[in-house]
């Protein structure tokens, strides 16, 4: 069975995963930190890795793209995009929170992963604003943390399987801002993994600009306009190398093997644009 590597166990990473490919195919290595997902899926010791990479609310999480582009060389082999709900997690005192309006107002410190501030920022004004946030890896490891302080004024955001883990009680459902709160995640790895067929192909490619050509970008924007090749998602970020340079990150609808596509990128490579090819693979959409 092949390995893969995810934050777990009882993240939405592994909810994820549950959903797109099953445990009956791989098997699941979980770790606490995501530099381990990706450096255990470099060094070979998995053989792929699961990796959130964007989110309705909070969009990419920056942290997950520049380490995939500056980090590691692994293709990115599918993708999926999955539904978050988040919940609150913790103890509630013998005798109440001792606040008529605010059944959580015991609560003074809150144990998560980054992104979920941005998901339930409504929820956690009303009801949780004399508690601080205090970063941990994974939505698990605040559970489980949770878990060991056994402290109601200690709780914690993420999924109703690592509440049931680590056996701690569930205090809100759905304290995410939209109903739809959506996370898309990528599976990372140098082979080619065995999936389902899906409905629809990406190619994410990186694009960094000559320096003394005015106009490149639009080049690089008509390059694929007048193709109609659709791009989903364009986004600038830092090379790392020298203020004010930037790549561009471009996910596209399609495949790399059509004629059509193909050129776009023949074409801008002969412009003096850099062009490094991230991937082409599956993407998968939720469907209840
Ligand atoms: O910590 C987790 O559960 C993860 O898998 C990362 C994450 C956190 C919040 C939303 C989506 C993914």
């Amino acid at each position: 069975m092949k390995k893969i590597a995810l934050l777990g166990p009882g993240t939405f990473s592994e909810a994820s995963t549950d959903h797109f490919l099953g445990r009956q195919w791989f098997e699941y290595v979980p770790y606490k930190l995501i530099s381990d997902v990706f450096s255990s899926t470099s060094t070979g010791e998995a053989d792929f890795g699961v990796i959130p990479i964007e989110n309705t609310l909070e969009g990419s999480v920056s942290l997950h793209m520049d380490y995939l582009v500056h980090e590691v060389d692994l293709p990115i082999r599918a993708e999926w995009v999955y539904p978050i709900d988040m919940n609150l997690i913790g103890y509630l005192p013998e005798g109440g929170s001792g606040d008529a309006e605010n059944p959580f107002a015991h609560i003074r410190k809150i144990l998560s992963h980054h992104v979920v501030p941005a998901q339930c920022n409504k929820f956690m004004k009303q009801y949780l604003s004399g508690a601080e946030f205090e970063l941990v890896s994974s939505t698990a490891e605040g559970i489980r943390l949770a878990s060991v302080y056994k402290d109601p004024s200690i709780a914690a955001i993420g999924t109703a399987a690592a509440a049931m883990l680590y056996d701690i009680p569930i205090l809100s459902k759905e304290i995410q801002d939209h109903k739809d709160n959506m996370t898309r995640f990528l599976l990372v790895g140098k082979g080619v993994p065995e999936l389902q067929a899906s409905l629809s192909t990406k190619t994410t490619i990186l694009i960094t600009l000559p320096e003394d050509y005015p106009g490149a970008l639009h080049q690089v924007l008509s390059a694929f306009a007048w193709r109609k090749i659709n791009l989903s998602k364009i986004e600038s970020r830092p090379t790392k190398i020298k203020l004010g340079n930037y790549y561009f990150y471009i996910d596209i609808e399609g495949s790399l093997d059509s004629v059509l596509l193909s050129a776009a990128v023949q074409e801008i490579e002969a412009i003096g644009c850099q062009v490094r090819i991230l991937g082409c693979y599956p993407s998968y959409s939720y469907e209840n």
